[in-house]
């Protein structure tokens, strides 16, 4: 049975552990997030804060995207997306990015293992993961993003420029792909330690 033993400040039973949006960005934009792509920029996935590779929790091909003029559009997209979905939700203390976004490519066999993105170190002010989905769902199989919620496994949507937003402690997982390729853009809005 919920009560509403408030100490003051209105109780908010509204959280979820993840919730998305459709058609932030238009395809044109999609695609021009991809554009950003340099393969001469490209790294193998590490695990943050691990300095070896370990290809048993994750196989992928990332870069990081500098925070330019050209791509500002980008970073304000999420930007503005995770603050009104933390006002709607979650409320959390948030202060911004403190990474850079990241483009993800998951070829045949790639995949990252179930994981938390909140941890001890450079990942521990992490509060909320936003994720966009920039394949279409039919350019690859497998490839899912999924999110383990009380022993359940819950799929994400896979339409492309569906944007995901999930809290940082939320363990989730990229399924491994079997055929072509997925890519998604990866930010992690930080904040204040949790109290
Ligand atoms: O590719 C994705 O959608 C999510 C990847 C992920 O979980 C991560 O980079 O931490
Ligand atoms: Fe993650």
């Amino acid at each position: 049975m919920s009560i509403n033993y408030s100490f003051g400040l209105p109780l908010k039973h509204n959280y979820v552990d993840f919730v998305y949006y459709n058609g932030l960005f238009l395809p044109h934009e999609t695609d021009k997030i991809l554009n950003f792509w340099d393969d001469n920029k490209k790294i193998k996935a590490t695990l943050s804060g691990q300095e070896k590779y370990n290809d048993e929790l994750r196989k992928s091909s990332v870069q990081f995207i500098e925070n330019t003029p050209e791509n500002d559009w980008v970073y304000n997209r999420l930007a503005n997306l995770a603050i009104k979905c933390n006002n709607e939700r979650y409320w959390f203390d948030l202060l911004g990015f403190h990474q850079e976004l990241q483009l993800t490519r998951y070829s045949e066999g790639d995949f990252f293992d179930w994981h938390l993105d909140f941890g001890p170190g450079e990942i521990s002010a992490r509060k909320l993961s936003i994720t966009t989905q920039l394949s279409d769902s039919d350019e690859y199989e497998g490839g899912d993003l999924q999110f383990m919620i009380n022993q359940k496994i819950v799929n994400a949507p896979r339409e492309k420029g569906t944007i995901i937003v999930f809290p940082s402690f939320i363990m989730h997982r990229v399924t491994p792909i079997t055929k072509g390729e997925r890519k998604s853009i990866v930010g992690w809005v930080s904040g204040p330690p949790f109290r």
